[in-house]
């Protein structure tokens, strides 16, 4: 354990950010990020709405540069958005094998779509899937060259919740079998502690904490980091929010 946050313990790193910085503007929105996600890891990264987590996605993904520090991944990346970014005049198949090389790309296809439980939509339209359909087609996308590294940004958050539990089951069976690097952007406390092995926070640009996903209170943990407390026990009556391991209503962070 090196002690600081966002740092894992496990050898090799899928992806490490050192010192990253990104400004726009006279605005600092990364201010010198340092975070490690082992090989075969997921890790969760939250923060409040500002504090610069899908900046980060994109930095780590290559989607933008940073004005300093240094970004190394263990390969190509996959990546997933909470909207499916699906083109919507290929059809599911070559949406998932757009840009492999012919020789392979239909028998890769079609094992990235098994994974998915979507084997039969190889032939549909993407308007013609529903939305957690949509979702899944676009982690096959994500997935289909088998990449070291996995990187989602709040890739669940437009789905409704029965949706999205199965959709957070299929991530981490994925994840299991395919063992890659992953982190995963998200809002939601309860997703981060359910999903990944650690998480992160994010705030002001900086990861300030790491809590142990697997470790006693890491809701309410995670929840105290991002400043979210909870009200005062209603005598008798049940709390308003649910879902989550915690007592807490999730609320807008
Ligand atoms: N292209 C841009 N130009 C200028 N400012 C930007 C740009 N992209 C993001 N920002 C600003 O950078 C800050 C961080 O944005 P970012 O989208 O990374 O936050 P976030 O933590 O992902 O937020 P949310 O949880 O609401 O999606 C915000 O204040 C945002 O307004």
């Amino acid at each position: 354990m090196t002690g600081t946050p966002g740092q894992a313990t496990v050898a090799g790193a899928g992806v490490r950010a050192d010192g990253v910085r990104v400004r726009y503007g006279d605005r600092t929105v990364l201010d010198g990020v340092d975070l490690t996600v082992g090989r075969g890891e997921l890790v969760a990264l939250v923060g409040r709405s500002g504090s610069g987590k899908s900046t980060l996605l994109r930095v780590l993904a290559g989607l933008e540069e940073p004005a300093a520090g240094r970004v190394t991944l263990a390969g190509a990346a996959g990546v997933a958005f909470q909207e499916h970014r699906l083109l919507p005049w290929r059809r599911v198949a070559a949406n998932v094998g757009l840009g492999l090389p012919r020789a392979g790309r239909t028998g890769a296809v079609r094992d990235a779509l098994a994974a998915v439980g979507l084997a039969d939509r190889a032939d549909a339209w993407p308007t013609h899937l529903s939305g957690g359909q949509a979702q899944r087609v676009a982690l096959a996308r994500a997935l289909v060259r088998r990449p070291p590294v996995l990187l989602l940004d709040e890739p669940f958050g437009a789905l409704d919740a029965l949706t999205r539990r199965h959709s957070q089951d299929l991530l981490v069976r994925l994840h299991a079998r395919h063992g890659c690097a992953t982190l995963l952007v998200t809002h939601d406390p309860a997703e981060a502690v359910r999903l990944a092995g650690r998480v992160l926070v994010l705030d002001a640009g900086r990861v300030v904490a790491e809590v142990a996903a697997d470790g006693r209170d890491a809701h309410a943990r995670v929840l105290d980091l991002l400043g979210v407390h909870p009200p005062a026990a209603i005598p008798g009556g049940a709390a308003h929010g649910s879902g989550g391991p915690g007592r807490v209503p999730a609320g807008p962070y």
